[in-house]
């Protein structure tokens, strides 16, 4: 396991993000080792995808964000993008009507306008990743099974060769056995170089494959620790792994 004691990759602090009147994350304090798999988990409305979306720079925030030592004032997509961190959001947004390949193409796009033009051989290395897609690299991405379309959504995300991945929810929608496919393949990432940060109500899924976790409750941290331990944490254990837990029934 990784205790992320190395480079820290993410690093957020006192980092803070409202709607309006209304602070939905408050002061978190996290870090992503370089290598690591962290994930956040929590309940409804703690405020997990808030956190996800305001460190892509899509949702203006407060505090401190760094990215592999570097302050990012003011974090936009553009600012992250080219520092090499891709987020999958809940929703997937992949183009139903297109192929698998073109899917993938696109996830390339902001890469060969920076003239890196490499697309067909990352599109090996990504079916490499996902030999499923490649068996499917034809096919409409409309047509694909909910825990394909999963995999397509993070193959594209992987097209822009990320070292950072952010995944919102990979398991929404997915059956037990599909959710432990596509988990068990985003923990294989950190062999290829990518650091991951997972949001998940999935708890039990999530602490599985992550190495360090971060519980979030009303916007803030309640506990943080290695995952081995929180899956055996009487807190965790009674709140969220419990047959009558409460993110469990999502
Ligand atoms: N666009 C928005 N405008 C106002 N409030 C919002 C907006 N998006 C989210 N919120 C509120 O912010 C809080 C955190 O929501 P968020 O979606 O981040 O939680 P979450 O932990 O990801 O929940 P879930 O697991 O249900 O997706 C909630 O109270 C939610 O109602």
């Amino acid at each position: 396991m990784n205790a992320g004691n190395g480079l820290a990759l993410l690093e957020l602090s006192e980092f803070s993000v409202s709607y309006g009147a209304v602070e939905a994350v408050h002061a978190v304090d996290l870090r992503v080792g370089e290598g690591e798999i962290v994930t956040v988990i929590g309940p409804n409305g703690a405020g997990k995808s808030t956190l996800l979306n305001a460190s892509m720079g899509l949702l203006p925030s407060r505090g401190v964000l760094t990215l592999a030592g570097e302050r990012i004032d003011r974090p936009s997509v553009e600012a992250m993008v080219a520092r090499g961190v891709a987020l999958v959001p809940e929703k997937r947004e992949l183009f139903g009507e297109m192929s698998v390949e073109d899917n993938l193409l696109l996830g390339g796009f902001a890469r060969w306008r920076r003239g890196l033009r490499d697309q067909a051989s990352r599109m090996e290395e990504v079916f490499a990743i996902f030999p499923r897609l490649k068996e499917r690299r034809a096919q409409m991405a409309a047509t694909l099974s909910g825990g394909e379309r999963q995999m397509l959504a993070i193959g594209r995300a992987l097209m822009s060769r990320p070292r950072l991945l952010m995944l919102d929810e990979p398991s929404l929608g997915l059956a037990p056995l599909i959710v432990r496919e596509v988990l068990h393949v985003v923990a294989s990432l950190r062999t290829h170089g990518v650091s991951v940060l997972l949001v998940e109500q999935n708890a039990r899924a999530a602490l599985q494959v992550a190495d360090r976790a971060y519980v979030l409750e009303m916007g803030a941290v309640a506990l943080s620790g290695e995952a081995e331990a929180l899956l055996h944490d009487r807190r965790i254990i009674d709140t969220y792994l419990g047959l009558g837990g409460k993110a469990q029934a999502a």
